[in-house]
């Protein structure tokens, strides 16, 4: 028995800050774009960092836009017949609805591009990154270089007064190097994670 040939898979582009996640994201969108296949960007309103608009922004300014919305279940309006791709960023910020919405999105013949950290500042996964990770196609891992040690990094250390964030700290703190640099495993450092 033949089956007939449907497009959709889910790809997820993880790692910590600054490992080129959003510049990957802007790449396949370029790369959607010459196949000249419709696609949209969406990503949480909550990510203010380097522009108001409605836009992705790289650490290295490189743009891309995009729609801002606050719930993951808003996506789903915008998902028209000739739609071939949808691309998300900064997805550990959303609800755990996106991972039923971009496994439907796949099966509807979509191709589901997701970016997001797969750790937080604490080193634990990161909202729901995990269950993506597990469901995804294709996992590109990246990572940036430890400011400490010159290695791959692969976690992201944030930095409050100059000093390690405690593991007590607040999930979510948006921001780039005012609060954030990445480390390598033996680099990062986490005051009170062992007494937790
Ligand atoms: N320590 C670092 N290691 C790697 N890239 C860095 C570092 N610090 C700054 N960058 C910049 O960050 C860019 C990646 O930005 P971006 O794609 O926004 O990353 P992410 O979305 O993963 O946080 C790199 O191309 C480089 O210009
Ligand atoms: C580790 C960590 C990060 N954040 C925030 C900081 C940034 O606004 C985004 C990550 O953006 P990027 O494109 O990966 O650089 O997430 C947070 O709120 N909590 C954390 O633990
Ligand atoms: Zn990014």
């Amino acid at each position: 028995m033949y089956h007939t040939y449907k497009n959709g898979f889910i790809e997820v582009v993880c790692g910590p800050m600054f490992a080129g996640k959003t510049e990957e994201l802007i790449r396949r969108a370029k790369r959607l774009k010459y196949a000249k296949q419709h696609y949209l960007v969406f990503k949480p309103v909550i990510d203010n960092r380097y522009s108001l608009k409605p836009e992705i922004v790289s650490h290295s300014l490189l743009t891309e836009n995009a729609i801002l919305i606050k719930e993951a279940s808003e996506i789903l309006p915008y998902i028209t017949y000739d739609l071939d791709a949808v691309i998300i960023d900064e997805a550990q910020f959303f609800d755990k609805a996106i991972i039923q919405i971009a496994d439907d999105l796949a099966d509807r013949g979509l191709r589901v591009i997701i970016g997001g950290l797969d750790r937080d500042f604490k080193g634990e996964p990161f909202g729901p990154m995990p269950e993506l990770l597990a469901l995804a196609e294709f996992v590109t891992k990246l990572t940036a270089i430890c400011v400490k040690t010159g290695m791959p990094a692969t976690r992201t250390q944030r930095i409050i007064d100059g000093k390690p964030a405690s593991y007590k700290d607040p999930l979510i703190v948006v921001g780039a190097t005012e609060f954030y640099e990445p480390r390598a495993r033996h680099a990062h450092e986490v005051p009170g994670k062992d007494e937790k």
